[in-house]
Protein backbone atom coordinates (compact mmCIF):
# COMPACT_ATOMS: atom_id res chain seq x y z
CA UNK A 1 0.00 0.00 0.00
CA UNK A 2 0.92 3.24 -0.44
CA UNK A 3 -0.06 6.46 0.71
CA UNK A 4 0.95 10.24 0.83
CA UNK A 5 1.18 13.25 2.86
CA UNK A 6 1.86 16.64 2.37
CA UNK A 7 4.44 18.90 4.13
CA UNK A 8 3.89 22.33 4.17
CA UNK A 9 6.70 25.28 4.59
CA UNK A 10 5.77 27.52 8.02
CA UNK A 11 6.25 31.06 8.41
CA UNK A 12 7.07 32.55 11.71
CA UNK A 13 4.48 36.38 12.41
CA UNK A 14 6.27 36.88 15.13
CA UNK A 15 9.20 34.84 16.70
CA UNK A 16 10.55 36.55 20.10
CA UNK A 17 13.23 35.32 22.40
CA UNK A 18 13.01 35.67 26.14
CA UNK A 19 16.61 33.94 27.31
CA UNK A 20 18.90 31.37 27.30
CA UNK A 21 18.35 27.89 28.99
CA UNK A 22 19.99 25.97 30.81
CA UNK A 23 19.80 23.07 27.98
CA UNK A 24 21.33 25.49 25.51
CA UNK A 25 18.32 26.29 23.73
CA UNK A 26 16.44 29.44 23.83
CA UNK A 27 12.78 29.77 25.08
CA UNK A 28 10.78 31.27 22.68
CA UNK A 29 7.21 32.80 22.33
CA UNK A 30 6.40 33.01 18.61
CA UNK A 31 3.32 32.09 16.63
CA UNK A 32 4.03 30.71 12.65
CA UNK A 33 1.43 29.71 10.41
CA UNK A 34 1.67 27.31 7.35
CA UNK A 35 1.74 28.50 3.76
CA UNK A 36 0.97 26.37 0.31
CA UNK A 37 4.58 25.65 -1.00
CA UNK A 38 4.65 21.97 0.32
CA UNK A 39 6.93 19.06 0.13
CA UNK A 40 5.31 16.30 -0.92
CA UNK A 41 5.75 12.70 0.20
CA UNK A 42 5.11 9.23 -1.01
CA UNK A 43 5.43 6.07 1.48
CA UNK A 44 5.33 2.22 0.89
CA UNK A 45 5.54 -0.49 2.99
CA UNK A 46 8.53 -2.58 2.82
CA UNK A 47 8.42 -6.22 3.70
CA UNK A 48 12.32 -5.64 5.10
CA UNK A 49 13.14 -4.26 8.17
CA UNK A 50 14.48 -1.68 6.95
CA UNK A 51 14.48 2.79 5.91
CA UNK A 52 15.16 4.44 2.49
CA UNK A 53 14.42 7.48 0.97
CA UNK A 54 15.03 8.98 -1.92
CA UNK A 55 14.33 12.49 -3.41
CA UNK A 56 14.80 14.58 -6.67
CA UNK A 57 16.43 17.40 -4.72
CA UNK A 58 20.08 16.14 -5.46
CA UNK A 59 21.08 18.63 -2.44
CA UNK A 60 19.64 16.65 0.78
CA UNK A 61 21.26 13.90 2.41
CA UNK A 62 19.61 10.15 1.92
CA UNK A 63 20.64 8.17 4.90
CA UNK A 64 20.20 8.99 8.73
CA UNK A 65 20.99 12.68 8.79
CA UNK A 66 17.21 12.45 6.30
CA UNK A 67 14.48 13.94 9.26
CA UNK A 68 11.98 11.59 7.83
CA UNK A 69 14.81 8.59 7.83
CA UNK A 70 14.75 9.87 11.46
CA UNK A 71 11.07 10.19 11.49
CA UNK A 72 10.72 7.11 10.27
CA UNK A 73 13.49 5.33 12.57
CA UNK A 74 11.66 6.97 15.94
CA UNK A 75 8.02 5.26 15.51
CA UNK A 76 9.60 2.45 14.35
CA UNK A 77 11.75 1.92 17.48
CA UNK A 78 9.70 3.28 20.05
CA UNK A 79 6.36 1.51 18.48
CA UNK A 80 8.24 -1.94 17.55
CA UNK A 81 7.62 -2.02 14.50
CA UNK A 82 9.28 -5.12 12.48
CA UNK A 83 8.34 -3.54 9.01
CA UNK A 84 10.20 -1.09 6.72
CA UNK A 85 9.77 1.85 4.37
CA UNK A 86 10.07 3.74 1.46
CA UNK A 87 9.92 7.20 1.03
CA UNK A 88 10.20 9.62 -1.64
CA UNK A 89 10.36 13.36 -0.98
CA UNK A 90 9.11 15.48 -3.89
CA UNK A 91 10.91 18.90 -2.22
CA UNK A 92 9.60 21.87 -3.27
CA UNK A 93 10.70 23.68 0.00
CA UNK A 94 13.96 25.14 -0.21
CA UNK A 95 16.34 23.81 1.88
CA UNK A 96 17.92 25.79 5.02
CA UNK A 97 15.64 28.69 4.53
CA UNK A 98 14.11 29.51 7.89
CA UNK A 99 11.03 27.77 6.22
CA UNK A 100 10.99 24.08 8.28
CA UNK A 101 11.41 22.46 5.23
CA UNK A 102 13.60 19.26 6.89
CA UNK A 103 10.92 19.15 9.88
CA UNK A 104 7.78 19.36 8.07
CA UNK A 105 9.04 16.69 6.17
CA UNK A 106 9.86 14.31 9.60
CA UNK A 107 6.38 15.59 10.73
CA UNK A 108 4.36 14.62 7.72
CA UNK A 109 6.32 11.12 8.08
CA UNK A 110 5.42 10.43 11.88
CA UNK A 111 1.15 11.41 10.39
CA UNK A 112 2.05 9.20 7.15
CA UNK A 113 3.48 6.33 9.24
CA UNK A 114 0.49 6.53 11.90
CA UNK A 115 -1.75 5.75 8.92
CA UNK A 116 0.49 3.37 7.11
CA UNK A 117 1.01 1.06 10.15
CA UNK A 118 -2.02 1.60 11.64
CA UNK A 119 -0.30 2.75 14.82
CA UNK A 120 -3.56 4.51 16.84
CA UNK A 121 -1.17 7.05 18.07
CA UNK A 122 -2.78 10.62 18.79
CA UNK A 123 -1.84 13.61 17.80
CA UNK A 124 -0.27 14.96 21.23
CA UNK A 125 1.50 11.87 21.65
CA UNK A 126 3.29 12.25 17.84
CA UNK A 127 4.38 16.24 18.60
CA UNK A 128 5.99 14.46 21.84
CA UNK A 129 8.08 11.78 19.65
CA UNK A 130 8.41 15.22 16.90
CA UNK A 131 10.38 17.20 19.85
CA UNK A 132 12.60 14.74 19.89
CA UNK A 133 13.45 15.02 16.45
CA UNK A 134 13.74 19.42 16.06
CA UNK A 135 11.91 22.31 18.15
CA UNK A 136 9.49 22.95 14.82
CA UNK A 137 8.62 19.59 14.43
CA UNK A 138 5.51 19.61 17.00
CA UNK A 139 4.42 22.20 15.14
CA UNK A 140 4.38 20.85 11.77
CA UNK A 141 2.66 17.88 13.28
CA UNK A 142 -0.34 19.85 14.05
CA UNK A 143 -0.51 22.87 11.63
CA UNK A 144 -2.69 25.56 11.38
CA UNK A 145 -1.92 29.00 13.43
CA UNK A 146 -0.13 28.85 16.99
CA UNK A 147 1.67 30.43 19.15
CA UNK A 148 4.58 28.16 20.22
CA UNK A 149 6.30 28.69 23.71
CA UNK A 150 9.40 26.77 25.77
CA UNK A 151 11.78 25.89 22.76
CA UNK A 152 9.15 25.71 20.35
CA UNK A 153 7.11 22.86 21.51
CA UNK A 154 4.73 23.92 23.89
CA UNK A 155 2.00 25.03 21.33
CA UNK A 156 -1.41 26.78 21.77
CA UNK A 157 -3.48 26.67 18.59
CA UNK A 158 -5.32 30.20 17.49
CA UNK A 159 -7.26 31.17 14.60
CA UNK A 160 -6.04 31.61 11.53
CA UNK A 161 -4.68 35.11 10.18
CA UNK A 162 -7.20 36.97 7.77
CA UNK A 163 -6.11 35.37 3.84
CA UNK A 164 -3.45 37.28 1.63
CA UNK A 165 -0.82 36.45 -0.93
CA UNK A 166 2.86 35.44 0.66
CA UNK A 167 5.92 36.16 -1.63
CA UNK A 168 8.91 34.33 -0.17
CA UNK A 169 12.07 35.33 -1.25
CA UNK A 170 15.60 33.31 -0.44
CA UNK A 171 18.92 34.96 -1.60
CA UNK A 172 21.41 32.00 -2.15
CA UNK A 173 23.01 31.55 0.70
CA UNK A 174 23.01 29.35 3.82
CA UNK A 175 22.57 30.46 7.75
CA UNK A 176 22.79 28.11 10.42
CA UNK A 177 20.19 28.36 13.07
CA UNK A 178 22.61 27.18 15.72
CA UNK A 179 25.06 30.30 14.96
CA UNK A 180 22.00 32.50 14.98
CA UNK A 181 20.87 31.55 18.27
CA UNK A 182 24.22 31.18 19.71
CA UNK A 183 25.16 34.85 18.39
CA UNK A 184 22.00 36.23 20.47
CA UNK A 185 22.35 38.17 23.32
CA UNK A 186 18.99 38.27 24.69
CA UNK A 187 19.39 39.61 27.73
CA UNK A 188 20.75 42.53 26.13
CA UNK A 189 17.44 42.84 23.51
CA UNK A 190 16.27 46.41 23.44
CA UNK A 191 12.71 45.59 21.87
CA UNK A 192 10.60 42.62 21.56
CA UNK A 193 7.56 42.08 19.35
CA UNK A 194 4.47 42.20 21.04
CA UNK A 195 2.75 38.35 21.17
CA UNK A 196 -0.51 39.99 22.66
CA UNK A 197 -0.88 42.33 19.69
CA UNK A 198 -0.72 39.98 17.11
CA UNK A 199 -3.03 38.11 18.83
CA UNK A 200 -5.35 40.12 19.19
CA UNK A 201 -4.92 41.75 15.29
CA UNK A 202 -5.24 37.71 14.92
CA UNK A 203 -8.67 37.66 16.63
CA UNK A 204 -9.83 40.76 15.01
CA UNK A 205 -9.37 39.34 11.38
CA UNK A 206 -7.09 42.79 10.87
CA UNK A 207 -4.91 42.49 7.93
CA UNK A 208 -3.09 46.22 8.83
CA UNK A 209 -3.00 45.21 12.13
CA UNK A 210 -1.29 41.74 11.65
CA UNK A 211 1.19 43.36 9.21
CA UNK A 212 1.81 46.23 11.82
CA UNK A 213 2.81 43.60 13.92
CA UNK A 214 4.94 41.53 12.39
CA UNK A 215 8.35 41.01 14.50
CA UNK A 216 11.38 38.74 14.69
CA UNK A 217 14.18 38.96 17.09
CA UNK A 218 16.59 36.77 15.27
CA UNK A 219 16.54 39.36 12.53
CA UNK A 220 18.97 41.78 15.13
CA UNK A 221 21.56 38.67 14.19
CA UNK A 222 21.29 37.90 10.91
CA UNK A 223 20.12 41.21 9.17
CA UNK A 224 23.97 42.72 10.15
CA UNK A 225 25.32 38.99 9.25
CA UNK A 226 24.34 38.85 6.07
CA UNK A 227 23.22 42.18 4.34
CA UNK A 228 21.51 40.55 1.31
CA UNK A 229 19.12 39.71 3.49
CA UNK A 230 18.36 43.08 4.47
CA UNK A 231 18.75 44.38 1.13
CA UNK A 232 15.82 41.98 0.48
CA UNK A 233 13.13 43.21 3.40
CA UNK A 234 13.88 46.75 1.57
CA UNK A 235 13.35 45.63 -1.82
CA UNK A 236 10.53 44.19 -1.41
CA UNK A 237 8.84 47.43 1.44
CA UNK A 238 9.86 49.41 -1.53
CA UNK A 239 8.04 47.29 -4.00
CA UNK A 240 4.83 47.83 -1.97
CA UNK A 241 4.74 44.65 0.49
CA UNK A 242 2.14 45.40 3.25
CA UNK A 243 4.19 43.47 5.58
CA UNK A 244 7.91 42.41 5.68
CA UNK A 245 9.95 39.78 7.78
CA UNK A 246 12.69 37.36 7.89
CA UNK A 247 11.29 33.79 8.30
CA UNK A 248 12.49 31.65 11.27
CA UNK A 249 16.69 32.32 11.71
CA UNK A 250 16.59 33.37 7.46
CA UNK A 251 17.74 33.88 5.23
CA UNK A 252 13.91 33.31 3.84
CA UNK A 253 12.03 36.81 3.54
CA UNK A 254 8.52 36.91 3.18
CA UNK A 255 5.98 39.97 1.93
CA UNK A 256 2.49 39.65 3.14
CA UNK A 257 0.26 41.20 0.42
CA UNK A 258 -3.38 41.90 0.15
CA UNK A 259 -4.11 43.09 -3.23
CA UNK A 260 -3.23 40.77 -6.06
CA UNK A 261 -2.68 42.95 -8.45
CA UNK A 262 0.67 44.31 -5.88
CA UNK A 263 2.09 40.43 -6.23
CA UNK A 264 3.21 40.77 -10.16
CA UNK A 265 5.06 43.80 -9.14
CA UNK A 266 6.60 42.65 -6.41
CA UNK A 267 7.71 38.78 -8.07
CA UNK A 268 8.90 40.50 -11.58
CA UNK A 269 11.04 43.86 -8.94
CA UNK A 270 12.60 40.75 -7.00
CA UNK A 271 13.04 38.54 -9.64
CA UNK A 272 15.44 40.93 -11.07
CA UNK A 273 18.66 40.18 -8.58
CA UNK A 274 17.13 37.31 -6.22
CA UNK A 275 16.58 33.51 -8.17
CA UNK A 276 14.19 31.64 -5.28
CA UNK A 277 10.56 33.78 -5.54
CA UNK A 278 7.55 32.19 -4.68
CA UNK A 279 3.98 33.88 -4.44
CA UNK A 280 1.67 31.28 -2.34
CA UNK A 281 -1.45 31.87 0.10
CA UNK A 282 -1.82 31.66 3.63
CA UNK A 283 -2.84 27.99 4.49
CA UNK A 284 -6.46 28.74 5.96
C1 LIG B 1 14.30 29.34 14.12
C2 LIG B 1 13.10 28.41 14.20
O1 LIG B 1 13.02 27.65 13.01
C3 LIG B 1 11.85 29.25 14.31
O2 LIG B 1 10.67 28.53 14.06
C4 LIG B 1 13.20 27.47 15.39
O3 LIG B 1 13.32 28.18 16.60
C5 LIG B 1 14.34 26.49 15.25
O4 LIG B 1 13.79 25.26 15.04
P1 LIG B 1 14.65 23.98 14.53
O5 LIG B 1 15.38 24.32 13.29
O6 LIG B 1 13.69 22.84 14.53
O7 LIG B 1 15.70 23.87 15.69
P2 LIG B 1 16.42 22.60 16.33
O8 LIG B 1 16.81 21.66 15.25
O9 LIG B 1 15.61 22.09 17.47
O10 LIG B 1 17.69 23.30 16.94
C6 LIG B 1 18.77 23.76 16.15
C7 LIG B 1 19.65 24.61 17.04
O11 LIG B 1 19.05 25.90 17.23
C8 LIG B 1 19.21 26.36 18.54
N1 LIG B 1 17.88 26.58 19.16
C9 LIG B 1 16.75 26.08 18.59
C10 LIG B 1 15.52 26.33 19.15
C11 LIG B 1 15.47 27.08 20.34
N2 LIG B 1 14.30 27.35 20.93
N3 LIG B 1 16.60 27.56 20.90
C12 LIG B 1 17.81 27.33 20.32
O12 LIG B 1 18.83 27.79 20.84
C13 LIG B 1 20.03 25.30 19.27
O13 LIG B 1 21.38 25.69 19.19
C14 LIG B 1 19.83 24.06 18.43
O14 LIG B 1 20.94 23.20 18.50
N1 LIG C 1 14.02 16.14 4.57
C1 LIG C 1 14.89 17.15 4.57
N2 LIG C 1 14.66 18.24 3.81
C2 LIG C 1 15.52 19.28 3.83
N3 LIG C 1 16.67 19.31 4.53
C3 LIG C 1 16.95 18.26 5.30
C4 LIG C 1 16.08 17.15 5.36
N4 LIG C 1 16.60 16.27 6.22
C5 LIG C 1 17.74 16.81 6.67
N5 LIG C 1 17.99 18.00 6.12
C6 LIG C 1 19.14 18.86 6.45
O1 LIG C 1 18.68 19.83 7.40
C7 LIG C 1 19.27 21.10 7.19
C8 LIG C 1 18.21 22.19 7.41
O2 LIG C 1 17.25 22.09 6.38
P1 LIG C 1 15.76 22.67 6.52
O3 LIG C 1 15.26 22.87 5.13
O4 LIG C 1 14.97 21.84 7.42
O5 LIG C 1 16.09 24.05 7.22
P2 LIG C 1 15.20 25.23 7.72
O6 LIG C 1 14.08 25.50 6.76
O7 LIG C 1 16.10 26.38 7.99
O8 LIG C 1 14.59 24.69 9.07
P3 LIG C 1 14.06 25.53 10.33
O9 LIG C 1 13.21 26.64 9.80
O10 LIG C 1 13.29 24.47 11.08
O11 LIG C 1 15.28 26.02 11.06
C9 LIG C 1 19.88 21.09 5.81
O12 LIG C 1 21.23 21.35 5.96
C10 LIG C 1 19.63 19.68 5.25
O13 LIG C 1 20.80 19.12 4.73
Amino acid sequence: MKIYEKAPAKINLLLDVMRKREDGFHEVEMIMTMVDLADRLEMEELPSDSIFISSQAGYIPLDEKNLAFQAARLIKDRYNVRKGVYIHLDKNIPVAAGLAGGSSDAAATLRGLNRLWQLGISEDELCTLGAELGSDVPFCVTGGTAIARGRGEKLEPIANPPQCWVVLAKPPINVSTADVYGKLRASELKKHPSTKNMVEAIANGSFTDVCANLGNVLETVTLPLYPEVLQLKESMQRLGADGVLMSGSGPTVFGLVSKEAKVSRIYNGLRGFCKEVYVVRMLT
